[in-house]
């Protein structure tokens, strides 16, 4: 983040207010247009923007026609040759609530008549560009510069994938003797993250997120190198055209791009009326990530041509589209330390301690860095202010840092050669490793801790009395000395920790808690029991096929390497993985105790359930009402079926309960039988739909 400007006092004048303000304003927008490299976030930046136009609303002796309120692209010339456009290239007005949107078509259908067809399209987050084609040959490319001039960018125009040097003669369509055609470039995310690991790699500055790269190396002076940064390009308007044609709306003039080869949006979609405009809103902003692309909001644009006219546009946007924009997932913050932490493996993980910022509707302060060498790709150092990413539910990302904002305190970081927690020198497994690992496993306290807490988890002993604090307690307070002494706690035990005891020294609920959580884990299904050994690679997905496959521990214990890179799912990583385990002396005495003090090691053959499923993969999407995730997923292992996560050619069924995700899309998309938790049942009783 920058340093907060201090807002003007309440009582100056408004006019000294505005001008502070735009003053601050256009000097983001040099940084964002012309250098490519801003030093605040878009959604900081709009929030200026919007601070300016409430001047301007209260006081319309402020509305001058330069303001950057009515300007396109803050109006900078640059260092490119300048060419005007044919037809001026405009912005967009925003929205920023359902409320205004309805506002919106509340306004236009007021001109155009109730029932006006609208598309509603992805607004990519991207940089905008003009191509003009000549007699079907790509002769120019512009960027949009101020709307009314831009700047010659034609050599990297043709290295982005997919545009066409020539376009395709089409029956419908003939190709137009002049035709000048706007769409975004943009960057896709993982091009992003290579091509900064390779600019840092040079020793340059890396990009601080994905739009700024798209920006960047579309206005890269030498084509070569733009040439070698994948851009692509996604097509969303015209503005001259000389044609035997003459289109009437919008979505025809994108089947006649589809048509000439010029690539166009899949997911365009024509409706009417204020409820479905808001539903494909809601819609995107929930399957943002589904798209190969960053989207930072919905475009809705009027589609009939003679209407678009009729409404005409203001000196920056038309009037007849809108976006509608979604909550920022990008911030930018600063990167206070990184501090690295071992794991139940012993891996040790680098992670940013960051001013704590909101996005995406929580607070963030921690992301991981995966290793060393990630830290190193990313090119942050620490004291940067960083940009960071989280998309929906997903963990925040760091993404790269504000180069402009350093001063030069920022220092880079040093992985430690020992582990923080027990002092021993950290080494990679195998000299090809990425990560280093404390190979203190057995007594390392950050492992132990990491280890008790994973096995209390839900996929494992599902202990609910047992969390991070609890498990920290039981180790520091020498209660046990491993996971091998759980099962034989006592209350006697547990009276020896503050954690679990009551002011007065007796047992607390938490403590009898505990000791319940423990006794029901012992008939849990041994693919968890797996999962709570803490094998690497066995996470739930392996620790089921495993259990399928062998039914006991014993049983698996005795199997080869090769014997167990033949189930399913398994291979030679874990197999390998799984035999080094056994290997270890602790390993087994753990298991040894565990049986000892009563815990199952083997699953009871259940001769009962009909293998109806054997052979047949299926997909559940969605909450089904009498199954649970895992319940669900367990009738289908139970019948020799595979239980898998993404819907593909291969998946046999999916079965959609309430609010499914985007795999329901999916499976109609490549024409996957879909079943209902209806049909669900009847699947699983006879094997049949
Ligand atoms: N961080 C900073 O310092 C800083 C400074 C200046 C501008 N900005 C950011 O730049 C943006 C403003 O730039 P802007 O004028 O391009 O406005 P905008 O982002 O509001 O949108 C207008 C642009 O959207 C693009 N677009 C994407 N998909 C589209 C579609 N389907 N149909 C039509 N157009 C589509 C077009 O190129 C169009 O020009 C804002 O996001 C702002 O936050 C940031
Ligand atoms: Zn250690």
């Amino acid at each position: 983040m920058t340093e907060p400007q201090s807002p003007p006092s309440r009582d100056a004048a408004p006019e000294q207010e505005w001008a502070l303000l735009a003053d601050e304003i256009r000097d983001h927008q040099f940084r964002y247009y012309v250098k490519d490299s801003p030093i605040i976030s878009d959604a900081e930046f709009d929030e200026m923007l919007r601070r300016l136009q409430r001047l301007e609303d209260e006081h319309p002796q402020l509305a001058v026609p330069d303001s950057p309120t009515k300007l396109v692209g803050g109006g900078f010339s640059t260092a490119f040759t300048p060419v005007d456009h044919l037809e001026r290239m405009m912005s967009l007005d925003n929205v920023f609530s359902d409320e205004e949107m309805r506002e919106w078509i509340g306004r236009v259908e007021a001109e155009t008549g109730a029932g006006t067809e609208f598309l509603c399209e992805l607004k990519i987050d991207g940089v905008a560009l003009a191509l003009t084609y000549e007699n079907g040959t790509l002769v120019r490319g512009v960027t949009r510069g101020d709307g009314r001039t831009g700047e010659d960018v034609t050599l990297n125009a043709r290295t982005i994938v997919g545009i066409p040097h020539r376009l395709t003669p089409s029956q419908d369509y003939p190709v137009p003797e002049l035709l000048e055609v706007r769409g975004e470039v943009y960057f896709r995310l993982d091009d992003f993250e290579k091509l900064n690991a390779a600019l840092v790699a040079e020793g340059k500055a890396p990009f601080a997120n994905p739009r700024n790269s798209a920006a960047g190396s579309l206005r890269q002076k030498n084509p070569q190198i733009t040439a070698q940064r994948s851009l692509h390009m996604i097509c969303h308007g015209v503005g001259a055209l000389e044609a035997a044609w003459r289109p009437s709306s919008l979505h025809e003039i994108y089947l006649a791009l589809a048509a000439w080869g010029l690539p166009v949006s899949a997911h365009t979609t024509q409706v009417t009326g204020a409820d479905a405009v808001l539903a494909a809103i809601d819609h995107w902003g929930r399957n943002r990530h589904s798209v190969e692309h960053e989207i930072d909001g919905l475009v809705t644009k009027v589609d009939q041509v003679a209407l678009q006219r009729r409404l005409g546009s203001t000196s920056r946007a038309p009037r007849w589209a809108i976006a509608y924009k979604y909550p920022p997932e990008e911030v930018t913050t600063m990167l206070l330390d990184i501090k690295v932490g071992v794991g139940r493996t012993g891996r040790v993980t680098p992670w940013a301690e960051m001013e704590p910022v909101t996005v995406a509707g929580s607070t963030v302060s921690r992301a991981t860095l995966h290793n060393a060498s990630e830290v190193v790709r990313k090119g942050v150092l620490i004291g940067d202010t960083v940009t960071i990413r989280k998309a929906g539910d997903v963990i925040p990302e760091v993404l790269g840092p504000v180069v402009d904002l350093r001063d030069g305190t920022q220092r880079a970081f040093v992985m430690p050669t020992h582990c923080p927690e027990c002092g021993a020198a950290l080494r990679p497994e195998k000299e090809s490793d990425v990560d280093i690992r404390c190979p203190n496993a057995h007594h390392c306290p950050a492992q132990l801790r990491e280890r008790l807490f994973h096995l209390a988890g839900r996929g494992a002993f599902d202990i609910d009395a047992l969390g991070y604090e609890g498990a920290v307690a039981l180790l520091s307070d020498g209660i046990i000395a491993d996971e091998g002494d759980l099962f034989t706690l006592t209350a006697d035990d547990l009276v020896k920790t503050a954690f679990y005891t009551t002011n007065k020294g007796e047992l607390s609920a938490n403590g009898r808690k505990l000791l319940e959580n423990l006794s029901g884990a012992k008939d849990v299904p041994l693919w968890r029991v797996l999962v709570a050994l803490s094998i690497r690679h066995v996470g739930p997905t392996a620790a089921r096929a495993l259990a399928g496959a062998f039914g006991s521990l014993d049983a698996l214990q005795e199997a080869g390497a090769e014997e167990l890179a033949q189930v399913d799912g398994i291979g030679e990583t874990l197999a390998t993985s799984i035999r080094d385990w056994f290997d270890v002396d602790w390993h087994r005495q753990i298991i040894d105790k565990w049986r000892a003090a009563g815990v199952s090691m083997a699953d009871e053959a259940d001769e009962s359930t009909p293998r109806t499923l054997e052979g047949k993969t299926i997909v559940v999407t969605g909450s089904l009402e009498d199954f649970s995730r895992d319940g669900a997923k367990e009738a289908i292992l139970a019948r020799g079926g595979k239980a898998s996560g993404s819907v593909s050619k291969k998946t046999d069924y999916v079965v959609i309960g309430a609010s499914p995700g985007s795999k329901a899309a999916k499976a109609e998309q490549l024409g996957v039988p879909i079943l209902d938790e209806d049909g669900f049942k009847l699947l699983l009783e006879t094997g049949q739909a």
